[in-house]
């Protein structure tokens, strides 16, 4: 089903990343001789460039870089995942993905952590994420100077495009010709709808909202040694047939290719900065029980909204008293989640909603402002497939327990699920500090603040009414809505200026010339749309300026390529 069919298209993709034909053709998962065979620096080895992170930021650039003929290592606190041995097709068994160090959390309505949150190895987050993959709208990135609410990006729609394109065709996306923000098409065409997809499209027809199916990242036939999907409904908990797109397979065997280290166990506990000369000289971290330091002409941090602004925190010196980037106190501010009301209906009909990726259908109807309601910005709506433990989860948010619970469980079958991301405003007292408790390193752990707006409130509550909506004018006898967050984003976010930010447009560190930020957490404001494509492009666009501005000799980096 591939729109990519010409050997021309293929030909420019693999020039640009060949991660889906370095993968194995025997039938397993991982090219185990690319891992033996990467190339190892030593700690003592000054490399060009040291990430932190191997997540949807940090292994773009990774493999971008390394491209450019950079030496890069990678360091991520957790494995290097082998989908074959360590993966289970089990939700329970599947909780290893996750980072689940502690954290607190507070604030007036706090975010709970764990699996709605942060991974941890490499691949980062996208190992477990569902899967779809939509573009911000041109209007993400001028909500304040539009809306008056929430704050402007120092770079515009038109200058992550092509970056959107081209990961778009790296991953690759799967998806009916998209009608909102940025009309543009998908080069692998869309794939079958299950029954939860079928029911969203016959309540949304039937309540006049327009829907699409997908976007998604996964393989929709086969793509180099990838094969097609399955169907098998474990998006959420790692694709074991290589379907869905993560940067373990999707851009960290290029990386390897051309020389980048992944090194995996590496959990950095500091970013060293020389005060006299006001650069970063490397990272400090920990493997196997022993402390290193890892030197680098220049650090990028890509852990993730709440590990970022941590190890920023957690790295002061006598000059950055109160932590890299921090001279402006913006740092750890400005952290988003969106508002991710989950609306299930029960139908008469057997719905089987596990036997199709979670991830089908999606609607955008009501991204942008509409200018006769009383709030600013809005939401999007799309498929959620719940598994068992997830469906209980539901059900019990509801406040049922006991027999009534047990009922819904063995009800399962007949339920469909769709769940809305309001776009949640930035605001600077949702923030990351660190916590007097210690992780079991001895370290401050993270404690993040979260209180809505009355605007967060409102669009919640507009999501659920067409979401019940919809369910209802499909034909749903009972409908039942939880309150829920999802994708963190923010807490180290780009401005034109320090004083409204932490990074510039180029992701570095104000201040603080070769030290960058490049994941998530440099999102100024969040859409309605699902974060890792927008982070993945960032990173892409990062790691082309990087190369570029090396190349003309016109910053700091001109000496990485000396
Ligand atoms: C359940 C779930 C479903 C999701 N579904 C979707 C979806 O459908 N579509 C979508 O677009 N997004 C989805 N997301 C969100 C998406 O996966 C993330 O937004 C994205 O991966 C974040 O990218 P990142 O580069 O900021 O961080 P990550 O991808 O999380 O990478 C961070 C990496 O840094 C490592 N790390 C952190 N701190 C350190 C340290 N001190 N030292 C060494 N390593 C460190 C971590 O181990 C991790 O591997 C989902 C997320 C979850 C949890």
């Amino acid at each position: 089903m591939s729109r990519l069919q010409s050997p021309r298209s293929e030909r420019e993709l693999r020039a640009r990343n060949d991660s889906a034909w370095l993968l194995p053709t025997d039938g397993s998962r991982t090219n185990h001789r690319l891992r033996d065979d990467m190339r190892r620096f030593d700690d003592a080895d000054e490399v060009d460039l040291v990430v932190v992170g191997a997540g949807a930021g940090g292994s773009v650039l990774t493999q971008r870089l390394a491209r450019a003929g950079w030496r890069v290592v990678c360091l991520d606190a957790g494995p290097f995942w082998d989908p074959d041995a360590d993966w289970v097709s089990d939700e329970r068994g599947s909780h290893t993905l996750y980072w689940t160090d502690p954290r607190q959390i507070g604030g007036s309505d706090p975010v709970p952590m764990g699996s709605n949150n942060s991974g941890r190895g490499v691949g980062g987050s996208m190992v477990h994420y569902a899967g779809y993959t939509p573009r911000f709208h041109p209007s993400d990135f001028s909500v304040l100077s539009d809306d008056g609410v929430g704050a402007d990006w120092p770079i515009a729609y038109t200058d992550l495009r092509p970056f959107y394109e081209a990961i778009e065709q790296e991953l690759p996306v799967a998806g009916q010709d998209w009608p909102w923000g940025d009309p543009h098409s998908y080069p692998h065409s869309p794939h079958p709808v299950g029954g939860n997809g079928e029911i969203f499209q016959r309540g949304a027809l039937a309540a006049g909202i327009e829907t699409r199916v997908g976007p998604v990242a996964i393989a929709n036939g086969r793509f180099g040694h990838r094969s097609h999907c399955i169907y098998r409904g474990f998006c959420l908990q790692g694709c074991k047939v290589n379907a869905k797109a993560s940067p373990l397979i999707t851009h960290v065997p290029d990386a390897l290719a051309h020389g980048a280290e992944i090194r995996p166990d590496s959990m950095v506990t500091r970013v060293v900065v020389d005060d006299e000369s006001g650069r970063a000289t490397g990272v400090t971290y920990l493997r196997r029980g022993r402390e290193h330091f890892q030197r680098a002409r220049a650090v990028a941090v890509a852990g993730y909204s709440i590990e970022t602004p941590r190890l920023l925190l957690l790295s002061p010196t006598e000059r950055y008293a109160a932590g890299l980037g921090n001279d402006t106190d913006q740092l750890g501010r400005y952290l988003m989640v969106q508002g991710a009301p989950q609306t299930s209906g029960r139908f008469e009909d057997e719905i089987r909603a596990y036997k199709a990726p979670p991830p089908e259908v999606s609607s955008e109807q009501f991204y942008e402002t509409d200018p006769t309601k009383p709030y600013r910005r809005g939401w999007s709506i799309q498929n959620v497939s719940p598994l068992p433990i997830t469906w209980a989860e539901h059900v019990v948010a509801q406040g049922h327990w006991g027999a009534p619970l047990r009922e819904y469980l063995r009800d399962f079958v007949h339920w469909a699920t769709i769940g809305a991301l309001c776009e949640f405003l930035p605001q600077p007292a949702n923030r990351v500090t660190l916590a007097d408790e210690k992780d079991r390193h001895g370290l401050p752990i993270a404690h993040f603040s979260y209180s809505q707006c009355d605007n967060d409130r409102m669009l919640t509550q507009a999501a659920t009414e067409s979401m019940e909506a919809i369910l209802k004018a499909a034909g749903a006898s009972e409908v039942m809505t939880i309150d829920r967050y999802a994708h963190l984003v923010g807490g180290a976010r780009m401005a034109a200026r320090a004083e409204d930010g932490v990074v510039d447009a180029d992701h570095r560190v104000f201040g603080i010339p070769n030290l960058y930020v490049v994941d998530g957490s440099v999102l100024p404001t969040q859409g309605s749309a699902n974060p890792a494509l927008t982070i993945m492009a960032l990173a892409a666009r990062a790691a082309d300026r990087l190369a570029a501005q090396a190349r003309r000799g016109l910053t700091e980096q001109q000496a990485v390529r000396a």
